[in-house]
Order: structure tokens, then C-alpha cells, then sequence
């Protein structure tokens, strides 16, 4: 067997028992808060160099590589696809956390778990019709959609974009369908934003209250000028496009956002 096909048959597998440590034995979330993980988004790497700018930015102290997928439909931007995913896992070891900004979420859980994607997250205004969502309960075709994403060896997250009432996600997660809940502070579909900042970002914070033992990832216009916000909201897995991959010492970014992170999650006692 080739290094290549080792490498992509490795990652499905440790997702799968990584979730299920995550979710604990009996399936319930754990109770303590996540480790603090760094996801730069490849979205502001150059394309051209994909797996270089990959290996480049793990050796410099990233934990996850975010991978941004626009179908240029559900956002007005394209972007790549599985079969780009397919090529950087024969090069890459890391865990691919995608963000799936497409209209139909599940036509794409196959494809993303053969090509090595280890989180699958799909928005929530994607999967259902967002004028059915409820907080009071979950709407089958958004469980259907986690449901099959998990089946497919890979962990679940659930991206709001900024208009989304946090609410809505609740049911899912109190159903322990979902590893992850991704809060965008930023319209999604371009990196280089700016940073949506009080009640947007400010929707992790039930979260966390409520979840403890949750990933919430805040993802669009983080930088080490917007960090301390998302810090003290309580998010534990942050992306970073521009601001890593612009910077002259990505390394220095990455440790800054980490030690905001890690600083607000001591002052909150945990
Ligand atoms: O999902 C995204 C845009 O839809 C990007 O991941 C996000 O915006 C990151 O880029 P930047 O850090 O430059 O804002």
C-alpha cells in the first residue's frame, strides 16, 4: 500500500474514535470545556501551493486546517470541492475540518468522508427550510443531515450564520447529534471581513453556559485585534484566514489567538 492511500484510509477511522471519546461512553457530551484549537482557513492560502501552504502553517503550530467549500449558490463564491480535499489528505495528515457552504448539504457527506474529511459542517439554514426551524424542537431534515454525516465516520458541526438565532441550534445539540456548533461572525462566502463582534459573536456564550464540553468555533474577521471577544464568549476552536496566512510571522498569530483563548478559559475557571 502506498504512504498516499495510508494516509487517506487513517483519517475517517481517527475521526470516528475521536468522537467517541469526545461524546464519552454513554454518548452524553463531556462536561469539560474543549482544548483551545487553532484553525487557520486555507480559503486565504494560495491555491497554487495548496499542500505546501497546508504543511506550512501545521508546522507553525495550527491544530485543524479549515477548509472553506462554497457551492456559489448558497454564497456568491466559489471555491473547491472533494476532490480537492481527496488530493491534500495524500499529502496531509491533519485534521480537515470543512465548512460546507452549500444549498444541499447531505448530496455532499459521501464524497467529503471518502476524500478524508474528519468535520463535516453543514448550516443549519441549508438543511431546512430556516422560516420551519424551531428552538423547541429538532426538524428531521437537519438530524437526518447529522445523522448520516456522523454514519459516514466523520464529526458533526453546525454553522449559523449571523442573522441565525443561537435557539435554533439547541435541539440538536441537547440530542447529541452535534460535536460542534461554527458561529460565523461575518457573511458567509469571502474571507477579509470585518469582524461581527457584541451579540453575534455574543451567541456563543449561552452556548457555552449550556454546553460546556461543546467545540464552538467563531469563524470570519479574527485577528489578534478581535480575538479577546471571541475568547471571553466562550469559543474554543477559532478560525483565522487573513489574518494567518497574511501575516509575515503566521506562527506569532496563531500563538497570540491561542493565548487569548487560553487565558480567557482560566479567568472563566476552566
Ligand atoms: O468562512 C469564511 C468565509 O465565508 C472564512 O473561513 C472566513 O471568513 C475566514 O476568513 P477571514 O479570517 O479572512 O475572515
Amino acid at each position: 500500500m502506498s504512504p498516499s492511500v495510508a494516509l487517506a484510509d487513517a483519517a475517517p477511522a481517527a475521526a470516528a474514535s475521536k468522537a467517541l471519546a469526545q461524546r464519552g461512553a454513554s454518548g452524553a457530551a463531556p462536561r469539560d470545556r474543549p482544548a483551545t484549537l487553532i484553525s487557520p482557513s486555507i480559503l486565504s492560502a494560495d491555491f497554487a501551493l495548496l499542500a505546501e501552504e497546508c504543511d506550512r502553517i501545521v508546522k507553525l503550530g495550527a491544530d485543524w486546517l479549515h477548509i472553506d467549500v462554497m457551492d456559489g449558490h448558497f454564497v456568491p463564491n466559489l471555491t473547491l470541492g472533494a476532490p480537492v480535499v481527496a488530493c491534500l489528505r495524500k499529502h496531509s495528515r491533519a485534521y480537515f475540518d470543512c465548512h460546507l457552504m452549500v444549498s444541499e448539504p447531505a448530496k455532499w457527506i459521501d464524497d467529503f468522508a471518502k476524500a478524508g474529511a474528519n468535520m463535516f459542517t453543514f448550516h443549519l439554514e441549508a438543511a431546512a427550510d430556516p422560516a420551519a426551524l424551531s428552538a423547541a424542537e429538532a426538524h428531521p431534515a437537519v438530524a437526518d443531515v447529522a445523522r448520516a454525516v456522523r454514519a459516514a465516520g466523520m464529526e458533526v458541526g453546525i454553522a449559523l450564520k449571523p442573522e441565525t438565532a443561537v435557539e435554533l441550534v439547541m435541539p440538536y445539540v441537547e440530542a447529541g447529534l452535534v460535536d460542534m456548533v461554527l458561529i460565523l461572525t461575518v457573511n458567509p462566502g469571502f474571507g477579509g471581513q470585518k469582524f461581527m463582534g457584541g451579540d453575534v459573536v455574543g451567541k456563543c456564550a449561552p452556548l457555552r453556559r449550556a454546553h460546556p464540553g461543546l467545540h464552538i468555533q467563531v469563524d470570519g474577521g479574527v485577528a489578534p485585534s478581535t480575538i479577546d471577544e471571541v475568547a471571553a464568549a466562550g469559543a474554543n476552536v477559532i478560525v483565522a484566514g487573513s489574518a494567518v496566512f497574511g501575516a509575515e510571522r503566521p506562527g506569532e498569530v496563531i500563538a497570540a489567538l491561542r493565548a487569548s483563548v487560553d487565558g480567557a478559559a482560566a479567568a472563566a475557571g476552566n
